[in-house]
């Protein structure tokens, strides 16, 4: 089955799905709203400030005009950084208004959107008329696209609450290296997806502080646990959080010095600003807005998420990674299974 995908964001993780799918034999389209990026993937099929020293298959092409992009297209893979996902869905719909296709819609982002808390799923149902397409998913997992590039085993989950659609989207992606399996807990994908951004940061911070192996077992167990506490009072699965996109995306984000946020915690523990971190890192640190949503829903909904609230507290009130360590640590005891 050969079909037609448009692949809107040519950032690290857009540019290396759809040069999965180009290898998998499909017509890909990769759009970026940066001409001169577009140009370089078309001339020297490198895409030097996201994925250095990496060459993409020659019979990908990318576009800087998203119409061109969408024309006639089966399938359409979002991958842009989540705080901008509605207003690229905003002008994706304004083209496919004017088009009689209906594609099928899937995203690679992880985060939740500020301010409205929403899941990147319910960002697109929102913003894409449902005239102007078929169902929506999502791809996650533990998948640093630099791995990814050198072809290393990767799994990762394709979910939807329509489970044909995850389904067809495991068909597009699968391939020697890069294994997809199929969820119809999307909710639970899309939040442990988003959250382990926030463990990522925290386990950065403190490998940046000298902490150990068992420091970092406890972020990760004990960040999981408030991951899906949060997750099962939408009505996540709770075995979602055990999967590839729960306990595998923590692993991976919070011990690869390839994560963004994994690496933008470790600055934050050398004593480096955030401002500067931000600045510096020149790709998104989805952690970043993701602890701020993630904290204020979370005080919404009354659920108990103290790393997340410490992680906050050091990114937007002053609190040093030492004094929310600290803080954490000297809580009233409490049962592990509450
Ligand atoms: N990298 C990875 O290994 C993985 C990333 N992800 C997720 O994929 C999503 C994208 O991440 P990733 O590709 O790594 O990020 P990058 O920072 O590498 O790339 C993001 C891309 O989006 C572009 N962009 C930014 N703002 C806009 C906008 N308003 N309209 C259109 N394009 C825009 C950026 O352009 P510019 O820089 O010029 O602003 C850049 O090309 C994130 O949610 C991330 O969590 C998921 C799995 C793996
Ligand atoms: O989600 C990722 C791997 O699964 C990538 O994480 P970073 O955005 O921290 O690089």
């Amino acid at each position: 089955m050969t079909e037609k995908i448009a692949v809107l964001g040519a950032g690290s993780w857009g540019s290396m799905l759809a040069n999965i799918l180009d290898e998998n034999g499909h017509d890909v389209r990769l759009w970026s709203y940066n001409p001169k990026q577009v140009e370089e993937l078309n001339t020297k099929h490198t895409n030097s400030k996201y994925m250095k020293d990496f060459t993409y298959s020659d019979s990908l092409v990318a576009y800087s005009d998203m119409q061109a992009a969408v024309k006639d297209v089966d399938d359409i893979l979002m991958v842009v950084p989540a705080q901008v996902t509605r207003s690229v869905a905003q002008n994706l719909n304004t083209i496919l208004n004017e088009m009689d296709i209906k594609p099928n819609i899937i995203h690679g982002s992880k985060g939740i959107e500020q301010k409205t808390y929403k899941r990147m799923s319910e960002v697109l149902a929102e913003e894409i008329s449902s005239n102007n397409r078929n169902g929506i998913a999502v791809i996650s997992g533990p998948s640093q696209a630099e791995d990814v590039a050198k072809k290393d085993i990767t799994l990762v989950t394709a979910a939807s609450s329509d489970i044909k659609i995850a389904e067809h989207f495991q068909k597009l992606f699968m391939n020697g290296y890069f294994r997809v399996y199929t969820n119809d807990d999307i909710i639970g994908v899309e939040i442990g997806a988003a959250l382990k951004n926030i463990i990522a940061l925290g386990a950065g911070a403190l490998y940046g502080l000298g902490y150990g192996d068992n420091a970092k077992a406890a972020l990760m167990t004990r960040g999981l646990a408030e991951i899906s506490r949060l997750g099962t009072s939408f009505g996540a699965n709770p075995l979602t959080f055990t999967g590839l996109s729960g306990f595998g995306d923590v692993i991976v984000t919070a011990t690869s010095s390839d994560s963004r946020n994994w690496r933008a915690g470790y600055q934050l523990g050398k004593g480096e600003k955030l401002s500067d971190v931000v600045k510096n890192m020149g790709m998104v640190i989805e952690g970043v807005a993701t602890t701020q949503a993630a904290y204020e829903l979370a005080k919404q909904r009354g659920i108990d998420m103290p790393i997340t609230s410490a992680i906050y507290n050091v990114l937007n009130e002053n609190v040093s990674v030492k004094e929310a360590i600290s803080k954490l640590m000297l809580r009233e005891g409490r049962s592990e299974l509450e």
